[in-house]
């Protein structure tokens, strides 16, 4: 196809607003998928996707649309996620396309999220499609909502097209305003090759896949192609496109958006957001790649069964092909034994790959509760990070602690202020400013500690707003705080991996609530098991597991044994995720047990 007759976009909205239904639709309506095969969010092609009702991964797929101007073009259609967690992956999908169309649902108006992606399509260079969604709904106010879009971000809105993306009304004026208003690639087909990975991910058969975006020049089959940041080189077995299938093509042509597959065996060989051109006529230079994302949160992997070690680091090498935020170094714990320390996006995008890990590389996982990286300063005058509370040095080699603090941007319905200021202080939140955004939101910005925010943050703010408030943050600086190292010991031992940094202010709430939260969650055991919080070996709060009575088996009457089977299967079901810790068994929701927690009272 022409270059002038393609278009390379990306949807972005802010979660929910309707960005894989819309998807969908402009796949039914340019009969990319036939009917037979059409489900709902058809993009969100991983089953936890669909189970969770959320993007987690970019998507892309070409598609072709037959034009009212009667010519036909080749859309490729980017697919991506809504989360915070996973701002990453919009910032990778963007920089493979020129134009966005902007989501917005005419119901609730710019959201946080709207505003973030908007500015990372700013940042690319994108021309932004803005498109009022759910008009179909009573309480959608598209007026509103397009005065909204051109006072808070500055886009005209006079002709952003109205659509239910849910029946379809209106979608086929997106595509038309597509082809009208969004710009074709810009590259040279006659320049040197260069392809930007934006994706990639390991397939058993083939190795390494990678997903590019063809900036300048062409590549095919037989072409040895060079990846310009590892040096490392391969010859073509494959092209092709998504349609979502899987189609290989002749030849992969400037403006594409496809796969490459070359027997790539070697997982480092392959890094997203470096460029690919030909071995025998380089590029001079490579395409300008993408920030590496620092994680926010760590936290410890360990495999239940210490045999498969080597098993999880196979699986979180080919995870990260698929990943690319993904960060994971060795260690050791002297309760779990070897492991990974892992470094994520949010808590969202750590379940997420735990999920996966499980799933796709059947492992079976234990997790230690999440942390955030803080600079130890210590008497000697040297600094360190600590991404793993059992890590930090003993109190008296520490002179002061620093952790980061983020900028949290939060939008909310005015009556719902006074709520959120609330809980901003009890996380220890410092106001900085505030807003008018319209006659009835403001905006919140508060300076808040990281740790706070990534724990329960989220779900407090929304259940105090009744769902209406939104939020963004990013990092801003590392902040000097009281913290202090709290031990958690069972049966008089200290368990290194249920450790937790807290700021001294409350110690003793979140000592107490530890120990309650532990005496629910371990399970009984045949002897007595008293829990303890400490802070530098002084203990300030403890209670007791007391020892089992009964065996489950008593429960069975008379000799049925394909009951006591069951009994003892189910029983077994059950420990599948528990440690065996010294002498207690653990199960994974008590390294957990600092997320569920509640330490208010
Ligand atoms: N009434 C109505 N509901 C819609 C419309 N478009 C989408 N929805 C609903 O809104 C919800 C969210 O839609 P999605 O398409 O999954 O939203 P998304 O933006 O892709 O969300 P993430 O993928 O999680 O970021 C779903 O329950 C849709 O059925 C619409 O035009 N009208």
């Amino acid at each position: 196809m022409d270059q002038k007759n393609i278009r390379n976009f990306s949807i972005i909205a802010h979660i929910d607003h309707g960005k894989s239904t819309l998807a969908d639709r402009i796949l039914e309506m340019t009969d990319t998928v036939e009917k037979r095969e059409m489900k709902d969010q058809i993009l969100d092609s991983m089953d936890l996707e669909r189970e969770r009702g959320i993007t987690i991964k970019l998507n892309a797929v070409q598609l072709v649309y037959h034009a009212k101007d009667g010519q036909d073009y080749l859309f490729h259609l980017i697919d991506t996620p809504g989360h915070v967690d996973f701002t990453y992956e919009v910032s990778r999908s963007l920089a493979a396309c020129d134009g966005a169309v902007l989501v917005v649902d005419a119901a609730q108006g710019v959201q946080a999220q709207t505003l973030a992606n908007v500015y990372l399509a700013l940042d690319n260079d994108l021309e932004i499609l803005p498109v009022l969604n759910k008009i179909d709904l009573p309480s959608a106010q598209p007026d509103v909502v397009k005065q909204e879009i051109e006072d808070l971000i500055g886009l005209d809105c006079s002709d952003a097209v109205e659509i239910s993306a849910k029946s379809g009304l209106n979608v086929d004026q997106v595509l038309e305003e597509i082809v009208k208003r969004l710009p074709a690639p810009k590259g040279n087909r006659n320049k040197p090759l260069q392809a930007l990975v934006f994706d990639s991910l390991y397939d058993p058969y083939r190795g390494v896949i990678a997903f590019v975006s063809i900036k300048n020049g062409t590549v095919k089959k037989g072409d040895r192609i060079r990846f310009m940041a590892t040096g490392a080189e391969y010859e073509v077995t494959e092209v092709g496109v998504r349609t979502p299938k899987e189609v290989v093509e002749e030849q992969l042509n400037t403006g594409d958006v496809g796969w490459i597959s070359a027997a790539i065996k070697n997982i480092e060989d392959v890094r997203v957001g470096d460029t690919i051109t030909k071995a025998d006529e380089p590029a001079d230079q490579p395409l300008e790649g993408y920030k590496e994302m620092q994680p926010m949160v760590y936290a410890g992997l360990y495999p239940v069964d210490n045999a498969r070690y080597e098993d999880l680091k196979d699986a979180l090498a080919k995870l990260k092909l698929n990943d690319a935020s993904l960060q994971f170094e060795p260690e050791t714990s002297q309760a779990l034994g070897f492991g990974f320390r892992c470094g994520f996006l949010g808590l969202l995008h750590m379940d997420v790959i735990e999920e996966r890990l499980e799933r796709e590389y059947n492992l079976n996982l234990i997790a230690t509760s999440p942390s955030v990286i803080y600079k130890v300063y210590r008497t000697d005058g040297t600094v360190e990070d600590v991404d793993n509370p059992a890590a930090l040095p003993p109190a008296q080699n520490i002179d002061h602690i620093e952790e980061p603090y983020v900028r949290a941007e939060i939008m909310v319905p005015k009556e719902y202020v006074g709520a959120i200021m609330d809980l901003c202080q009890k996380k220890r939140g410092e106001y900085i400013d505030m807003q008018v955004l319209d006659d009835v939101r403001m905006n919140l910005v508060y300076e808040m500690p990281l740790s706070e925010i990534i724990f329960d943050f989220f779900d407090k703010m929304k259940s105090s707003t009744k769902g209406y408030a939104s939020f963004d943050y990013s990092f801003s600086r590392y902040k000097r705080s009281n913290l202090v190292k709290m031990d958690i010991l069972l049966n008089g031992q200290v368990i290194d991996a249920l450790s937790i940094i807290v700021h001294k202010d409350f110690a003793y709430n979140r000592g107490n609530a530890m120990t309650i939260k532990l005496k629910e969650l371990i399970p009984k055991q045949q002897f007595e098991i008293p829990v303890q919080a400490a802070i530098g070996g002084k203990v300030i709060a403890r209670t007791n597991i007391k020892a089992l009575r009964k065996n489950v088996l008593a429960k069975c009457y008379g000799g049925d044994i394909s009951r006591k089977k069951k009994l003892l299967e189910k029983q077994k079901e059950g420990k599948k995720r528990m440690k065996m810790v010294g002498s207690v068994e653990i199960p994974q929701e008590a390294f957990m047990a600092v997320l569920s927690m509640d330490d208010e009272g």
